[in-house]
């Protein structure tokens, strides 16, 4: 089955500034990739590099196997990451309008428009103009604009920014529908719990390159491997010691070691049983993509991000 995105070795730059660095992947159809990475990271110029509407200054990209045109676009659902309805139309008339840019007739693009509405919760809102909605509001309804027309491939750039929590939830769960329904989707966040939640597979990109590729899995093996131990005996520090890179000693008594490469969670609680160490708590930590994320780029960019969602998702404590 041809891929729905092929991009091969593509480069770009402005001004001298390099924002893509020899950058390849490949989206397999129903697949829901993650494309992640903080500010200035190069995925939205990637992303429209995808699409044609930049074009890379080396590198090829194929959508369906073909050089990205307009022909194609009815195959795909964008959702770009500046924001924007006409003012002066409402809900209805934005979906529609979007829906015959991407081949629709007319009837059928204001029943779907309708039936969109009703189906996700906004069907009072049908009439209102875009320039007296709420910024989620007109989020979701840009958001179904470019998935009317039923496209089989979706690149949604940073579609959960600006949104608040409930309105998060309410996107997830149109993307968990599109995805239900075998379509294929790859989209853009720095925000990782959306990943962590969503996706099968995740590119990681920082400073122009690609740094990760694979299942959300690979990614979250990357992650140191915590453990939280407690015991009133003092040989548990020394019995630890060998396998921990990383040692900690927490407020509330308790050792929180970070496992060498080569040490399992098993081989600390078979050393414990061996050396008479009776355990009050073993208690292993589940990694979290964020703390994959500043394993693989470092946390020096991840303090450069400064956003509230990312940094609330630290998990990282031992
Ligand atoms: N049209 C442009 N002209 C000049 N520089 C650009 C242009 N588009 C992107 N850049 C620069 O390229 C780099 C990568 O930007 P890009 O928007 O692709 O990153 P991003 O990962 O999508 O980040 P963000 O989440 O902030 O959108 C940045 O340094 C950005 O300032």
């Amino acid at each position: 089955m041809t891929p729905p995105l092929s991009v091969n070795h593509v480069s770009k730059s402005f001004a001298g500034k390099q924002a893509v660095d020899d950058v390849s992947f490949t989206v397999k159809p129903g697949e829901i990739v993650g494309f992640l990475g903080p500010n200035g990271a190069g995925k939205t110029t990637t992303l429209r590099m995808a699409l044609g509407l930049v074009k890379p200054d080396s590198g090829r990209v194929e959508l369906f196997g073909r050089p990205p045109s307009a022909h194609i676009f009815g195959r795909i659902g964008f959702l770009p990451e500046e924001r924007g309805l006409y003012k002066k139309q409402n809900a209805r008339e934005a979906i529609a309008h979007l829906a015959r840019l991407n081949g629709m007739g007319k009837r059928d693009a204001f029943k779907r428009a309708d039936a969109m509405l009703e189906r996700y919760g906004l069907g009072d809102a049908r009439k209102k103009k875009n320039k007296d909605m709420s910024k989620g509001m007109a989020q979701k309804v840009q958001l179904l604009a470019a998935i009317a027309h039923d496209p089989e491939f979706y690149i949604l750039d940073e579609p959960f920014s600006g949104l608040d929590p409930v309105n998060q939830q309410v996107l997830e769960s149109i993307v968990r529908e599109i995805a239900g329904q075998g379509r294929t989707i790859i989209f853009s966040t720095h925000v990782m719990e959306h990943a962590e939640r969503l996706c099968d597979r995740i590119i990681l990109m920082s400073g122009g390159r690609k740094v990760f590729d694979g299942s959300t899995e690979a990614a979250l093996n990357k992650a140191p491997r915590r453990l939280v131990l407690d015991s009133d005996n003092d040989a548990l520090l020394s019995t630890v010691t060998p396998f921990a890179g990383e040692f900690i000693r927490r407020d509330d008594g308790a050792v929180g070691i970070v496992l060498k490469d080569t040490a399992e969670a098993h081989d600390v609680l078979e050393a414990c049983v061996n050396k008479g160490v009776k355990l009050k708590r073993f208690e292993p930590k589940q990694a979290s993509l964020h703390e994959a994320f500043v394993a693989m780029v470092g946390q020096d960019v991840v303090d450069t991000m400064g956003d509230d969602a990312f940094a609330a998702n630290t998990g990282a404590s031992t």
